[in-house]
């Protein structure tokens, strides 16, 4: 809401001036803009475009509402340019120049700013609320102060005198606050829509920030939205004290306070960008302190004017938006669009989950993705038929996930690069060993978004000279994006029946945990956040040695007991693994999905215990000749691995370290796959690790 005239702005009584100069205003925007300007940025164009950008004479005329269609491939000024020109010219103009229409709907640039916006700054009342703060508190003291509104409102009395002088007249007590917010909770007073945007954009990742009003009203309101206080800059009360120190009367307004100036909002918004390194920012308001915010230097990239309580020609028509509903700029939210790269079992069961997840979204207008998912198949054949025509036809594929419908809403495609192209999310599925010549493929082909996020559901590592990368270090390095990882006991075939389990999504960046989860979590998958993405992952990936050494275990007939202690050596191994690696591991990593209920499901349920125990029984009958290879053929009809390859993977680490002897049950178990010492020594683990090799 207009509380005061801006000694900045030109106004009727007063003689317009020039607008202020706005020196760093380019050079905020030059990073602002980058990400939109350099073309790799592609807002989706559905359900939200931009309207009548070419047939509103208007727009044809004005700069500001010319279409941005060549902003991707022009200078990062550019935005600056298409902006604030006209802004500043018609305040420059004053208000008695005839007021430019106010925009019919977002032109492609307003809607990219809006897309890409990093912070989103609210004004409060009559913005987020359906009433002005001081006009209802009035109203519940039982005054009438529309007089003083009114003057605050053209301006012929200064904001903080305005304030002063309805406070002076207000009279209330603490009780009559408390009292207020009882009669007036937060639910009740916010515009409809406004909880839904709020919660979109922080699903989003993006910051919200109130502004304006008074800390004692409007941090309840926040405190609903999910808001931190520390996001709120709002005047605060000053009370007239008792001989006791007790409040006892609102004496004034904290005149000190940034928000009872004129220039209250622009300061906000200094603050805000002096504390954070946003690109882009994005004030709504309807008053001309929140279009100030905007016209000042280092203020806000976008105004939107809300105008479903208050409409103000003189702000509407100087605003890059304008709205009457909070549902248009839910609907021009950016909506990611997911991409699983593989198409092994776990793969399909969890581009299944992701896409009931987007199918399930994609009936709100808040969804935050794209309903349809591709889903990248390393291509084969099937009976005679591409894999990938197989799967967009019959909706399944059978030979990895035989049985279970993956959804019509996964999209198969063979190539891998066009498959990449325009992901938002990118999930990384396959068996660890191709994984390095998937990152290159895609970086040597820069299809990835710059501001891209991934995540890995591989379990494995890599093993360079320098040392070992984990998958997750390897895709974020190759790809340069943000990468958390999902890890946890799930086998494929049972989460494709929507059996329960659970998993942990482990994150870098809470904001891209919060994104995934929602993303994966279904009614019968659990997923837990954890800021932990080397324990989880390295568990992830040493738990297949461990089903190794369980199944070997298994086709020696060994009991449970024998089988246990396997499970918890290897657990400890894990354990000992990661912190010797990464000490800042937590150790309730290991209790989570990803420690030892993976050891557990892995050992009893995979795959890699299954080969193992045949391999064993085959070894011990006396065929000498048998290889994990030619059982990983003969049982799994194309599926991979993991756990013989890591074993060699980590072997080289533990040599190169010198470890071998702090890792028995590790060491013993690839000396046994090598055919260095005999199966049974899995059972004598603490005695096989110092014998020399048998062969
Ligand atoms: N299957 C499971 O239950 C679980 C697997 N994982 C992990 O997920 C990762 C992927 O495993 P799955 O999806 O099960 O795959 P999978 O082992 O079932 O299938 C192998 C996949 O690799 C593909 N492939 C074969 N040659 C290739 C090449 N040269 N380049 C790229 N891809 C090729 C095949 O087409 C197939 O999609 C592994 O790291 C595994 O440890 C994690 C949790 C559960
Ligand atoms: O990782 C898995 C379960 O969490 C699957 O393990 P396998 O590859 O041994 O089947």
């Amino acid at each position: 809401m207009i509380l005061g005239s801006s000694p900045t702005l030109p106004h009727a009584s007063h003689p317009a001036r020039p607008g202020p100069a706005r020196p760093d205003r380019a050079a905020a925007l030059a990073g602002s803009t980058r990400q939109l300007l350099r073309g790799t940025f592609r807002p989706n164009p559905a359900p939200c475009s931009a309207k009548g950008t070419a047939k509103d004479p208007f727009q044809l005329s004005n700069p500001r509402f010319s279409s941005s269609s060549n902003s991707s491939t022009s200078s990062s000024s550019s935005v600056t340019r298409v902006l604030q020109p006209l802004r500043a010219a018609s305040l420059e103009q004053g208000v008695t120049a005839p007021l430019p229409p106010r925009p019919q709907g977002p032109t492609d640039t307003v809607l990219e700013l809006w897309q890409a916006a990093d912070a989103v700054v609210f004004d409060v009342d009559s913005t987020i609320t359906r009433d002005d703060t001081l006009d209802s508190l009035g109203k519940f003291m039982g005054l009438k102060d529309e007089v003083l509104r009114h003057e605050a409102m053209d301006g012929t009395m200064n904001l903080p005198d305005t304030m002063a002088e309805r406070l002076a007249i207000m009279n209330c007590s603490p009780e009559d606050i408390q009292q207020f917010l009882l009669e007036h909770p937060p639910k009740e007073r916010l515009v409809p829509g406004v909880e839904e945007l709020v919660s979109a954009l922080r699903t989003r990742g993006k910051e919200v920030f109130l502004t304006g009003g008074f800390r004692e009203v409007v941090l309840p309101i926040a405190e609903h939205l999910g808001i931190p206080a520390k996001n709120v800059f709002a005047n605060s009360m000053s009370w007239e004290l008792d001989d006791k120190g007790q409040p006892v009367r609102l004496k004034e307004f904290d005149m000190t306070h940034p928000a009872t100036h004129s220039q209250g909002k622009p300061q906000a918004l200094a603050r805000i960008r002096r504390q954070y390194p946003y690109n882009n920012v994005v004030m709504i308001g309807d008053g001309i302190s929140d279009l100030e915010a905007v016209n000042t230097t280092g203020g806000a990239d976008l105004f939107i004017h809300y105008g479903g309580v208050a409409e103000h020609p003189q702000v509407a028509s100087r605003s890059d938006w304008f709205v009457r509903s909070f549902d248009e700029l839910m609907r021009c939210l950016k909506r990611y669009k997911v991409v699983m790269i593989g198409s092994g079992a776990w793969a399909c069961a969890a581009v299944r989950m992701v896409a009931q997840s987007t199918a399930e979204a994609s009936r709100s207008p808040a969804s935050s993705f794209v309903k349809d998912v591709t889903m990248w198949v390393h291509e084969e054949k099937h009976s005679g038929r591409n894999l990938t025509e197989y799967i967009n036809e019959h909706h399944d594929n059978p030979i990895y996930l035989p049985g279970v419908s993956l959804g019509e809403n996964v999209v198969a495609n063979n190539n891998l690069i066009d498959a990449a192209r325009d992901a938002d999310l990118l999930i990384f599925c396959a068996p660890h060993q191709f994984m390095h010549g998937i990152c290159k493929q895609l970086a040597a082909a820069r299809v990835v978004k710059r501001d891209a996020k991934a995540i890995s559901l591989t379990k494995g590592m890599r093993v360079r000279a320098e040392g070992p990368q984990l998958i997750s270090q390897m895709i974020s390095r190759i790809l340069g994006i943000d990468c958390s990882v999902l890890m946890g006991a799930n086998i494929a075939a049972d989460i494709g029946r929507e059996e329960l389990s659970e998993a942990v999504v482990a994150y870098s960046s809470r904001d891209a945990g919060i994104l995934w989860q929602q993303l994966f979590q279904r009614p019968y998958f659990a997923i837990n956040l954890l800021p932990d993405v080397p324990g989880a992952e390295i568990s992830g990936t040493l738990k297949n040695i461990v089903a190794v050494g369980a199944g070997i275990g298994d086709g020696l007939g060994i009991g449970s007991n024998s089988k246990a202690t396997i499970l918890r050596q290897g657990l400890s191994e894990m354990r000992k693994f990661c912190k010797n690696l990464y000490p800042s591991v937590r150790d309730d990593t290991f209790f989570e999905s990803c420690g030892v209920a993976d050891v557990i499901a892995s050992s009893y349920g995979g795959r890699n215990r299954r080969v193992s125990e045949a391999w064993c029984k085959r070894r011990m009958s006396g065929d000498t000749q048998i290889t994990f290879d030619d059982l990983e053929r003969e049982m799994l009809n194309g599926q991979k691995l993991q756990g013989v390859l890591t074993s060699d993977e980590v072997q080289e680490i533990l040599i190169e370290r010198g470890w071998e002897l702090d890792f028995p049950l590790f060491t013993t178990i690839h000396r046994i796959i090598h055919g260095e010492v005999s199966p049974d020594m899995i059972l004598r683990f603490r005695e096989a690790v110092s014998m020399k090799s048998l062969k």
